[in-house]
């Protein structure tokens, strides 16, 4: 068990509404989970729990492995800590009090891509976000709100997005939900308490009029202003709730013995105390493809030498990025470095939408059914692909696409219906080849080599799409041991001597795996994009950003920067946060890969 601070300490011992702030890697958590487990032990009634809400399943994992680890916490106390995402808090409401806001009393949840696929019509309406007028941002976000209300009180499909609102307008309207829920959860620990949106803080305001709040906070890991953070929501809190308040400050237990800690605060001010600091290191390389990526490769294969060195089994690696573009761009080249370097073996935290999509295209195509309408349905299973693979932001080119396959299809049909041949120019003369050629594969039953032998038809045939969809697919982990589509898949192999139900089976096991919790915090090497790395901790962590593209000496882009364009606008108090946020995730050291020829601007020294 650590030995824990005064701070700590008084955490421990004070009573009601509290606000514990710290900066990173100070203990809040630690303090929050063994304030949990005494309250467990001295104040709960038999049935009570202590719930602890967190925004990602990651953090969600990285807690339970820390309340795994403090011996000091029993089996029991263990069982009454109940750590969960605020999605999933947010559906266990729905799904029983809904109908109060509306809601029909059978509901299902609807995915992100499912989600992307029903908006996708209104979104396309639109140019880019950025090139929209804050007008024009508006009546598109008045849209997207009333279609997914029609879709949740008309068809009883819920997206993430009305959860938050919808639950706080039922506990304001109910004190009677409100009660139950405090009667069952009368402590409730507030994770990232600064990012809370103003939807969750209603909910929030609605939970603390009879649970105890413990809040924990700091405010300058603030990094989700773009969906509604606020600056002032630590002093809503104060002001609401009154609360005892404990700060954690500087402490830094995360990379003791290092100035990992000391140079995340530098960077929020942008004066630097000193040349150097112990546990960074900055990596200049060349603004050029061949040699960034050369040099990223072997950033990354000295960091995992050294990792590997220290003869642990579960170190970690975290490539940190800007975008999600490049997420995808590292991630494709240590799939395949060039030479003859071998691949470098990861996982990436990629936008789901089109793996989860794709993925769903395999499942269907594992069912090979053969029945009449057969092909139709597989061609309106790429369409979806189309329209739900680009997220939030569907291209052009892939609406496009989904109408030029619909219509392709209906004149294929009409060719079918008059007895004549399907048109041999048609865009789906290599769709059906490969819609064929599965049909006529035998399965063995073991769902891993069924699902790659699809995949290797798709990469393999003559369909540019369907290869895009066995690349894609590539990035769903789903099929990893013990997971449920793999045993949903192998069951059903059991049960009827086909994958008959995959398509339903893979849909309601990424349903499942949304809400599961029982996940290990990432180990290995992982790419992902600086957004998503709050709350998480690794052993060392390589942050890379792109680099000026120049034609004849001028910069003509600069994109997937630290800052966009790396231009000095202001303070850049968004920008900062974020990448002190990045910086402070390691435990040991930090590498800052940056152009050499356009150093990261929060790297060079403020002007006195
Ligand atoms: N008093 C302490 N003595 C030694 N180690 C500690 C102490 N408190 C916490 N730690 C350790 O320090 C690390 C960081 O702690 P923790 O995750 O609780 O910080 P945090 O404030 O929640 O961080 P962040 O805000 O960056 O997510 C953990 O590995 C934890 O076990």
């Amino acid at each position: 068990m650590v030995d824990l601070t005064e701070t700590q300490k008084e955490i421990l011992q004070a009573e009601g509404h509290q606000l514990v702030t710290g900066g990173p890697g100070s203990g809040k958590t630690t303090v929050s989970i063994l304030k949990a487990a005494k309250i467990a032990h001295e104040d709960l009634k038999p049935g009570q729990h202590i719930l602890f809400l967190s925004f990602a399943r990651a953090t969600v994992s990285r807690v339970l492995e820390a309340i795994d680890e403090e011996s000091a916490i029993t089996r029991e106390e263990r069982r009454r800590i109940e750590v969960d995402t605020y999605h999933s808090f947010f559906w266990r409401i729905l799904k029983t009090h809904g109908y109060l806001v509306g809601f029909p009393r059978r509901m299902t949840i609807l995915t992100p891509p499912n989600e992307a696929i029903a908006l996708s019509s209104v979104r396309s309406g639109y140019k880019a976000a950025k090139k929209l007028s804050d007008a024009e941002k508006a009546e598109k976000r008045a849209k997207e709100e009333a279609e997914r209300i029609r879709l949740a009180t008309e068809e009883g499909k819920v997206c993430f997005d009305l959860f938050a609102g919808r639950v706080a307008t039922l506990l304001h309207g109910s004190e009677k939900v409100r009660s139950l829920i405090s009667t069952m959860y009368p402590y409730i620990v507030l994770d990232e308490f600064q990012d809370t949106s103003a939807d969750q803080w209603r909910v929030v305001q609605a939970l603390g009029a009879s649970s105890t709040l413990i809040a924990l906070a700091d405010p300058e890991q603030r990094i989700f202003d773009f969906i509604g953070a606020d600056p002032e929501r630590l002093n809503h809190f104060t002001a609401a709730f009154a609360p005892t308040v404990h700060d954690l400050a500087g402490d830094n237990h995360r990379s003791k013995g290092t100035e990992i800690a000391l140079f995340g605060n530098d960077i929020l001010t942008g004066k630097f105390r000193q040349n150097d600091y112990k546990g960074i290191d900055c990596a200049l390389f060349e603004s050029n493809p061949n040699q960034a990526y050369a040099s990223l490769v072997g950033q990354v294969l000295q960091a995992r030498k050294r990792l590997i060195e220290t003869g642990r089994s579960d170190w970690s690696l975290a490539v940190l990025v800007p975008t999600k573009k490049m997420t995808r761009m590292v991630s494709d080249i240590l799939r395949e470095p060039f030479g003859n370097i071998p691949p470098i073996s990861h996982t990436a935290a990629v936008d789901m939408e089109g793996p989860i999509l794709a993925a769903e295209i395999i499942a269907f195509l594992l069912q090979q059914r053969g029945h009449e309408r057969c092909f139709d349905e597989f061609v309106e299973l790429m369409c979806s692909y189309f329209h739900g693979r680009g997220g939030t932001a569907p291209t052009k080119g892939d609406m496009d696409e989904a109408m030029r396959f619909r219509k392709a299809l209906s004149k294929w049909n009409e060719c079918l219906a008059k007895g004549r041949a399907t048109p041999g120019n048609s865009v789906l003369q290599g769709t059906y080849a490969v819609h064929q050629a599965i049909a006529a594969l035998t399965f063995t039953g073991d769902p891993d080599v069924d699902w790659i032998s699809v995949r290797d038809v798709l990469d393999g045939g003559a369909c540019e799409r369907l290869k895009n969809v066995a690349k894609d697919v590539r990035n769903v982990r789903l099929l990893e041991r013990g997971t449920q589509l793999r045993q949903g898949l192998a069951q059903d192999w059991r049960d009827v001597g086909s994958y008959g139900n995959a398509l339903a089976i893979t849909r309601q096991s990424f349903v499942q795996e949304h809400f599961a919790t029982a996940h290990k915090p990432e180990s290995g090497v992982v790419v992902m994009n600086m957004h998503k790395a709050k709350g998480k901790q690794f052993d060392e962590v390589v942050i890379f950003e792109g680099w000026p593209k120049r034609f004849k000496g001028e910069v003509v882009a600069n994109p997937d920067r630290i800052v966009s364009g790396n231009v000095h606008i202001g303070v850049m108090a968004q920008a900062r946060q974020n990448f002190r946020v990045s910086v402070t995730r390691a435990k040991v050291r930090t590498t800052i890969m940056t152009p050499r020829d356009d150093v990261c601007v929060l790297l060079r020294p403020e002007p006195a």
